[in-house]
């Protein structure tokens, strides 16, 4: 993976300044293509802010974000959606009242009318029902659609926003802590989703828990106070010992 790196998601020297915070350091970064990149780093290091900063919610104050070789720095978020860039929904913007393939649905109808600015009825067109079922599927809530979301597990929630982000047609995934607030068992059936996704996207996997993302990661970068301090796969990272001091808490 190291050695021949094909460039699907770039960013190149972003900086973001909240008033005198500075939450992006002059950060750049690759994730290659069908690459599983974790990001990680103490709590306020900037994660969030990144990855908001890749998804088009946060405009970076300077620096370039590349897809496919594109820049796509100044597109907004749902032009960015378009052109293959998914960011995980939150549980916050599911409707809970509508079944767990409605709110498939309705996210490809909300993207589809964007794209062709069309209105269709979201509970009945089968071009917004079949890949609402094949994203649930690679979910493995494909027994759960019909389900009321406010009848779902908390981590069937979580996989249906992970479904909801496969359903865009997206080449490249943002996953910012899919495993928040999962028991260990249903973060084993994340961590195995996840697995099951790998080399299918470029995915930057934001993730506390240390040992899913040596597990998953192709390629872990170590954030602190907004800047990368270390990129490598996670044998390097678990031996690099300003990661170790940075981050691990170890002296
Ligand atoms: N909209 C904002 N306005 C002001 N400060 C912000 C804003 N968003 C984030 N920050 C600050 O920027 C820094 C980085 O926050 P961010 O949430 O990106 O960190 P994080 O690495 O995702 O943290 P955590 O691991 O706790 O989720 C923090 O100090 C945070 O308080």
């Amino acid at each position: 993976m190291t050695d021949m790196i094909t460039p699907k998601l770039e960013i190149r020297n972003l900086n973001k300044a909240f008033g005198a915070l500075i939450a992006t350091n002059n950060a750049s970064l690759v994730v290659g293509q069908g690459e599983l990149h974790a990001l990680i780093g103490p709590n306020g290091a900037g994660k969030t802010t990144l990855i908001s900063q890749i998804s088009g919610e946060l405009m970076p104050d300077s620096g370039t974000v590349l897809l496919d070789g594109r820049d796509i720095t100044r597109l907004p978020a749902y032009r960015r959606a378009e052109v293959g860039l998914a960011r995980s929904f939150q549980i916050s913007q599911l409707y809970n009242e509508f079944t767990a393939e409605d709110n498939v649905a309705m996210a490809v109808q909300a993207q589809s009318s964007k794209r062709y600015n069309l209105w269709r009825n979201a509970r009945k067109d089968p071009e917004l029902r079949e890949p609402a079922k094949l994203a649930l599927a690679k979910v493995g809530l494909s027994d759960r659609g019909n389900e009321k979301v406010a009848s779902l597990a908390h981590g069937e929630k979580r996989q249906l926003e992970l479904a909801i982000a496969l359903s865009l047609n997206a080449s490249v995934l943002l996953l910012d802590e899919p495993m928040a607030g999962l028991g260990a068992e249903e973060s084993m059936l994340m961590k195995d989703i996840l697995q099951g996704l790998k080399g299918q996207y470029a995915m930057l996997l934001v993730e506390h828990d240390m040992d899913i993302v040596f597990a998953l990661a192709d390629r872990v970068t170590v954030l602190v106070y907004g800047k990368p301090i270390f990129t490598g796969v996670p044998d390097e990272v678990r031996e690099h010992s300003a990661v170790r001091e940075a981050y691990l808490g170890e002296g």
